[in-house]
């Protein structure tokens, strides 16, 4: 890992405390766009973005490579500045004293020193931060068994992804970000990394965005959605409401498709299809119906997005993959 200016650089941010305005979204965005600007000319990574995000859950912010997921991790916690419209952490303008000191970011590539063993990490971090829990931030890193005098460079990248965690709940934040935290861990740290932060949620009231591509680990997980596509939000809303609202459908593929399919396949004589059924649960037809999990429902629509994209591009395969978001 390369070495960084800065070990984890919203632990640097003004430690005040959000003072939480009651029901206030843990994360809104009015209006929310963002514009790079660079030699190849400008380009939107976020537009339009209207959304509020509940407190007290944990939101998978889901989409394709590219969608604006980090972007929107960075205009959350003034990293980047909106080009239009706003964001606000508990009600208050991201950037400000009270928006910093309530959110804590976990970044893709989980900045920290590595000739720095992980205790004098931990103790660097501290002196940035006046609200800080040092033992709240040691219990995380001993329960990964992560020895406190190793140094950060001879870690794996799980135990990092551990110890950049206790950094980040070491602020205690009221808002947690993070960035596609599960991408370098192998199956079972997955499992007790979201067990952790599961624990943390219910502990600390903590509210968690937590973007990643790793959908069955975000079905247990999850309790609310954040779809992103080409900058846009494509989808928002509780995981059991989209359960609810969705319906899978198998048949024979020269039945008449009916309304509302988000994304249809066949395969062989078969077809099976996502369709939005708005809580009815039913789909005229001789079909054979089935609840969809969350990753049902999320895969629908990344494939109708994927398909869409394609068709655009004179690419999309020939079969019976039309999609209707
Ligand atoms: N520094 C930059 N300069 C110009 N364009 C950028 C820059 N950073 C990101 N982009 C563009 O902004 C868009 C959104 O990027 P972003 O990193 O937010 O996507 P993402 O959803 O996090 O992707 P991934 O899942 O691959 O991490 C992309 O088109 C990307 O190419």
């Amino acid at each position: 890992m390369s070495e960084s200016p800065s070990p984890t650089p919203q632990a640097a941010a003004t430690p005040q405390a959000a003072a939480a305005t009651p029901q206030a979204p843990a994360l809104r965005a009015r209006g929310l766009g963002f514009r790079f600007r660079s030699r190849a000319g400008a380009r939107w990574a976020l537009r339009d973005c209207e959304f509020a995000l509940p407190a007290g859950r944990i939101t998978a912010l889901v989409g394709p490579n590219g969608a604006g997921k980090t972007t929107l991790f960075h205009l959350a916690t003034d990293l980047l500045r909106p080009t239009e419209g706003a964001v606000e952490v508990f009600g208050h303008t991201a950037g400000t004293p009270e928006a910093r000191g309530g959110v804590a970011f976990l970044a893709q590539d989980k900045p920290l020193y590595p000739r720095y063993t992980v205790e004098e990490t931990l103790r660097l971090v501290s002196r940035l931060n006046k609200r800080w829990d040092h033992k709240g931030a040691e219990d995380i890193v001993r329960a990964g068994d992560i020895p406190l005098s190793a140094r950060v460079g001879t870690l794996s990248g799980g135990e990092r992804t551990r110890v950049a965690l206790a950094l980040a709940m070491g602020r205690r934040p009221g808002l947690l970000l993070l960035d596609e935290p599960l991408a370098d861990l192998d199956p079972l740290v997955r499992e007790e990394f979201m067990g952790t932060l599961m624990a943390e949620v219910l502990d600390r009231e903590l509210s968690v965005v937590l973007s990643s591509h790793v959908l069955p680990d975000i079905e247990h997980s999850c309790d609310y959605v954040l779809l992103l596509k080409d900058g846009h939000i494509h989808l928002a809303g509780d995981a059991d409401e989209l359960r609810a609202t969705h319906t899978l459908i198998k048949g024979r593929a020269d039945h008449p498709v009916p309304d509302h399919v988000v994304h249809a396949r066949t395969s062989g004589r078969q077809l099976t299809a996502l369709v939005r059924t708005g809580g009815s649960g039913t789909v005229p037809g001789d079909w054979a119906t089935e609840s969809p999990t969350l990753e049902d429902v999320l895969l629908g629509h990344l494939r109708a997005h994927a398909t869409a994209d394609a068709s655009a591009a004179g690419t999309a395969p020939s079969t019976a993959e039309g999609a209707a978001a």
